[in-house]
């Protein structure tokens, strides 16, 4: 039976978007439903809106250093509603950008919750759609962790439209969102604690680089406690918050922030009325080419929990429009070498291999690092300092991993992820000239393998 279209997309967030347009561009009839904004998450609660409050928050260090070059900056003030009036405007203006890209292609919006009620059929605002493919692209949600009182903590996606700025947050958790929204608070003048419950935070991340981020994030006065967890909110008469520890402490806080993970937790979306199968964590499985085990349907970005990126769910949007509708231009997504910047303050940036990865492996390896104050930072009295590392294959000196914690890291990581991805040898980044005075020409200056 001929079907109303090629593919109908649930979920217009990075994969979402991504998919729909290059499917519509590539010739094929498309719908998209979404339900909340335009862009999903990276757009509306994530990445753009967190960057836009660490630049906010990293204003702080910048008044506080402008007095040693000259500059009198007498007693700098914030206000939390300018930056969020802002930011809320900057948003409605890439939603309308969404819009715009979407109708440009030809792919047909639908606002509302799609529902999938068949292999080849889609319910969504009272109307019944069918389509030789669908692409589910609905993506994940904050976690809260199962303790008495967690319904009086938040989750990143409410500290987007926080009224006020608390004066101290307890952060939970140890990953990306913990400590970039444990910087921003932080350089916005709040008092944090930041607990993780085992030994090291940044799970997956190079052991050096983690151990340099905890020592730097304390420079900047977040009170970081690890071994530690949560195991009991109160709330108290004045309003407060009595955060009860593993350790037997007890924290009085004005916000509890959950920052510990995020997963697909829709109950209503349909799916598993097909023959399509989750994980354990209820993540979605998919064969190489984005395909469920009910074999019209498909799905990619967080959803499947490959790498929430929104580089990586992009790819997977874009791999599967071509897969569909233009073959001859299909080219698998690498996940190897999937560059990665957390914006913490200081930023730590990343691709490759770390050097326990690389060891873990089977490599024999060669460690380049290289700790320093920044130029930058010499005329103040910071006592932060950089850190930058190469992890290079002892036999064919192939550059393994580059890694840094310093300002800018994720720009500067861009930039090497390309030389790593070509296969670059340690040797071509020696012969490279460096750009200087920059903290990034150590990549290509280090000369001596630490002992
Ligand atoms: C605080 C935070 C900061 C982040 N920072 C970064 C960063 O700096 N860099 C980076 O690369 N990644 C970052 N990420 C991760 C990134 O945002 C995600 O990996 C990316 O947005 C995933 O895209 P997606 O299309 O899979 O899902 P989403 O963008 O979440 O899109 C899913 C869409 O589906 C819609 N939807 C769900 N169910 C239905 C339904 N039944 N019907 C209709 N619509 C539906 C949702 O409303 C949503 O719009 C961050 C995430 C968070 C939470
Ligand atoms: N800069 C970026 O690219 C960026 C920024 C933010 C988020 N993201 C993406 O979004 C994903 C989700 O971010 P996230 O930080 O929520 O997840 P995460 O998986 O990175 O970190 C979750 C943390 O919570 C801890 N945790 C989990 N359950 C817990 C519990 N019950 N009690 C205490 N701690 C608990 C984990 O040990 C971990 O440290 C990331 O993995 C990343 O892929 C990327």
């Amino acid at each position: 039976m001929a079907h109303d279209l090629d593919l109908f997309v649930i979920g217009a967030g990075s994969a979402g978007v991504r998919a729909a347009r290059f499917a519509a561009n590539f010739g094929a009839r498309v719908a998209v439903a979404e339900d909340r904004d335009l862009g999903g998450t990276c757009v509306n609660l994530g990445c753009v809106p967190k960057k836009m409050f660490v630049y906010g928050a990293s204003y702080a260090d910048d008044f506080a250093q402008a007095a040693s070059y000259g500059w009198s900056v007498d007693d700098p003030a914030f206000e939390w509603s300018t930056l969020l009036a802002n930011k809320n405007r900057e948003i409605a203006r890439l939603n309308g950008i969404y819009d715009s890209i979407l109708q440009k292609a030809g792919a047909r919006l639908i606002r509302g919750r799609a529902r999938i009620v068949g292999p080849h059929a889609v319910e969504v605002a009272g109307e019944r759609v069918t389509a030789d493919n669908i692409l589910v692209a609905t993506g994940c949600r904050p976690l809260r962790p199962d303790i008495p009182g967690a319904e009086l903590g938040i989750v990143s996606d409410d500290v987007f439209h926080l009224p006020e700025l608390p004066r101290r947050a307890l952060v939970v958790g140890g990953g990306y969102i913990a400590v970039e929204l444990a910087s921003v608070f932080r350089g916005l003048g709040v008092d944090v604690v930041q607990i993780y419950r085992r030994e090291l935070f940044m799970r997956g991340f190079d052991d050096g680089i983690r151990e340099h981020l905890r020592d730097q994030l304390r420079l900047k006065g977040l009170d970081l406690r690890f071994n530690t967890d949560l195991t009991r909110i109160e709330r108290q008469n004045d309003g407060a918050l009595l955060a009860h520890l593993n350790t037997g402490e007890t924290l009085t806080t004005d916000c509890v922030l959950f920052a510990t993970g995020r997963g697909p937790t829709e109950t209503d979306l349909g799916l598993d009325t097909t023959r399509a199968t989750r994980d354990a964590h209820g993540f979605v499985e998919v064969d190489d080419h984005y395909r469920t085990a009910e074999p019209s349907i498909y799905a990619v970005g967080d959803l499947i929990g490959r790498a929430q990126l929104t580089p990586v769910a992009l790819a997977e949007g874009m791999a599967v429009a071509r897969h569909l509708f233009r073959p001859s231009e299909y080219a698998p997504v690498d996940y190897e070498l999937i560059p990665t910047a957390v914006f913490s303050l200081p930023n730590v940036g990343t691709v490759g291999l770390g050097e326990q990865d690389a060891v873990r492996r089977g490599h024999r390896i060669e460690v380049y690092e290289s700790r320093f104050k920044p130029l930058k930072l010499t005329l103040t009295d910071a006592k932060e300092s950089c850190l930058l590392k190469l992890v290079v294959d002892a036999d064919d000196n192939r550059v393994l991993g580059a890694h840094m914690v310093g300002a800018d890291a994720g720009e500067i990581i861009q930039g090497l992820a390309v030389a790593l991805k070509a296969g670059a040898t340690k040797r071509q980044f020696d012969e490279t000239i460096a750009i200087h005075p920059t903290t990034a020409e150590e990549f290509v200056t280090m000369r001596q393998p630490r002992a």
